[in-house]
């Protein structure tokens, strides 16, 4: 006969195999499971104990403590389809001991450390494995048995069906959705987009001439960040902000973008938290945002374009009504505000580590500021994208400083007889998350060499090698694959483009206009320690003094 003891053990393994095969996201299900099912069964099986109380607790306990070994033992074991691959214990047992990894905010620094002692596949959770292998970046991000994984889940809301670009996972949809963007991010609507541009870079000199004018310093990459903001509100949203000019985000949206970011990715490392995240108080925050991008899209909406184009107007569809499946309110509410979030920080903290990077190697922002004089002020897109150092100063910055440093996150759909793939020798199998990590795989010897660690544009620069000598020549890498700060394949960064125009345009200005140094008395040391890794990377204050050129005569 089957003892009380035996019931609740019984039933923790049935509810394992149930999680295991299903993986239930549902509330109520969980609820039933987890809480309804040890309650009837120690109501059930009171006639063993001294009272339904006791029953019930003891039950409960049995019922928790056998899922939870099971859970343990069953992850650890050679059962398990990642036995094979190495990784921290605790990882092994929980994505949980992730969180900790995560709340640090150098999650890049620590999952490169993992890689260094455990090789290019670490496993970082029990159906997780961290990558830092330059041959599975194609295989990963342009498979159509690599789907993005539950964590882009984390950027749905519950209250609308209304998904974003980064949202979508179902690939046909993504590709008609980002045909909307691309028609908005291509080289004609950039072109259009340049009037905008050219003011706001007048604007953002015209602001660090005036915070620069007692000579003490500024914190150069506030001042870039409310540029990038105001800048991104001009293509979202028909022109909203005005950050430089009041000299504050008045609105807190970059600090809220951050926290949305924080979230997200605290709910893509664990994708079930998620359940719980409508009762935080943040919660409420994103809610008042939506409104406000709400009442912000509305408004555009009635205004209508002005005189120069903008990207909402290729994401409504202003500029042509040959688009059969235009934006829902909602949708176009998720894209615009999404374009701000994915727009503004990230061509911000690029730009402020290229100036961090410049300042740190004078040698460096002397050959660049050479450069772009000898184009004696003629700053247009095409004469900036033809500079090679230029280039080659903003590929270095995103090679070292990767704004999505841990990358995407994929999950590998079982083949056709059910079986995993092979990649670089090693079978994975079906139903695995995988993550590759730009700056894991940019930072690794084998890609980048010599100076991995280091800024060293002159890498990117066409026969480089010629010019090498000795150990440096011997040792020289340059794996162009192992180079993705975009992202890769369908799903790359859309706005690379106008991303790449905005910072050539921002840092040759600024270096044509100014002389700069870090402030007097700070640590420059303080920059990369304050840097931290949300999903996007986000930095501390840059303390820079800036002098005004003198115009040669
Ligand atoms: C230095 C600047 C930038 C970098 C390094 C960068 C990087 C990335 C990366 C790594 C992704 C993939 C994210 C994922 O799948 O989890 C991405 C996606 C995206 N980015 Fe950027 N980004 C930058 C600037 C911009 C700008 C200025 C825009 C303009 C709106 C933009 C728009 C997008 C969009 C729409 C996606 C989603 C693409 C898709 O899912 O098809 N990005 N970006």
């Amino acid at each position: 006969m089957i003892t009380a003891e035996g019931g609740a053990t019984l039933c923790a393994l049935v509810v394992h195999v149930i999680f295991n095969r299903v993986e239930p996201r549902n509330k109520t299900v969980w609820f039933l499971l987890l809480v309804c099912l040890p309650i009837c069964l120690g109501l059930g099986l009171h006639s063993f104990y001294a009272s339904l109380f006791v029953s019930v607790f003891k039950t409960m306990l049995i019922f928790i403590g056998s899922l939870l070994s099971s859970l343990i033992i069953y992850r650890l074991s050679p059962l398990h389809p990642l036995y094979g691959f190495p990784g921290p214990v605790l990882l092994r047992i929980s994505r949980l001991a992730s969180f900790k990894i995560l709340f640090t905010g150098k999650q890049h620094e620590i999952y490169q450390q993992l890689h260094e002692k455990y090789g290019p596949y670490v496993r970082t959770g029990p159906n997780h494995l961290h990558i830092s292998d330059a041959q599975a970046v194609p295989y990963i991000m342009n498979s159509p048995r690599c789907l993005k994984s539950e964590r882009y889940n984390a950027v749905k809301r519950e209250d609308s069906n209304a998904r974003g670009l980064l949202g979508i996972v179902d690939p046909k949809e993504h590709s008609r959705r980002r045909r909307l963007w691309d028609r908005g991010l291509n080289t004609s609507a950039l072109k259009g987009y340049q009037p905008l541009l050219t003011n706001r870079i007048n604007q953002f000199v015209e602001t660090l001439r005036r915070e620069s004018s007692s000579n003490e310093s500024i914190d150069l990459a506030k001042w870039i960040a409310f540029f990038s903001l105001d800048f991104m509100g001009d293509l979202a949203w028909g022109g909203v902000f005005h950050s430089m000019e009041d000299g504050n985000d008045v609105n807190g949206l970059l600090n809220l973008s951050q926290t949305v970011t924080k979230i997200h990715e605290t709910a893509g490392t664990i994708p079930w938290t998620r359940l719980f995240y409508e009762y935080l108080p943040v919660s409420k925050k994103t809610i008042q945002q939506l409104a406000f991008a709400k009442r912000t899209v509305l408004d555009r909406i009635k205004r209508g374009c002005g005189a120069t184009p903008d990207l909402f107007m290729y994401l409504l569809g202003e500029h042509d009504d040959t688009i059969d499946e235009p934006l829902s309110l909602p949708a176009l509410v998720l894209e615009t505000s999404f374009a701000l979030i994915a727009g503004t920080d990230t061509s911000a903290m690029t730009l402020a580590n290229s100036f961090f990077y410049l300042l740190s190697y004078p040698d460096t922002l002397s050959r660049l500021t050479a450069e772009i004089d000898a184009l004696n002020d003629d700053l247009n897109p095409n004469a900036l994208a033809g500079l090679p150092y230029l280039n080659a100063v903003l590929n270095e910055t995103l090679r070292l400083q990767p704004v999505v440093p841990n990358g995407v996150q994929r999950v590998l759909l079982p083949g056709p007889s059910g079986k995993g793939v092979v990649v670089d020798d090693r079978y994975i199998p079906p139903r695995t998350n995988l993550q590759i990590s730009p700056y894991c795989v940019q930072r690794d010897p084998l890609n980048f060499s010599p100076h991995s660690h280091c800024f060293w544009p002159d890498r990117w620069l066409p026969n480089i090698q010629d010019r090498l000598r000795g150990n440096d020549k011997a040792d020289f890498r340059h794996n162009e694959q192992a180079f993705f700060p975009f992202s890769y394949g369908p799903t790359a960064c859309a706005g690379k483009s106008l991303a790449l125009m905005e910072m050539r345009a921002v840092l040759s200005t600024v270096l044509s206009k100014f002389e700069l140094a870090f402030a007097d008395g700070w640590n420059p040391a303080e920059w990369e320690h304050n840097l931290k890794d949300f999903y996007t990377l986000r930095g501390g204050p840059l303390p820079i003094v800036l002098v005004p050129r003198k115009v040669a005569s």
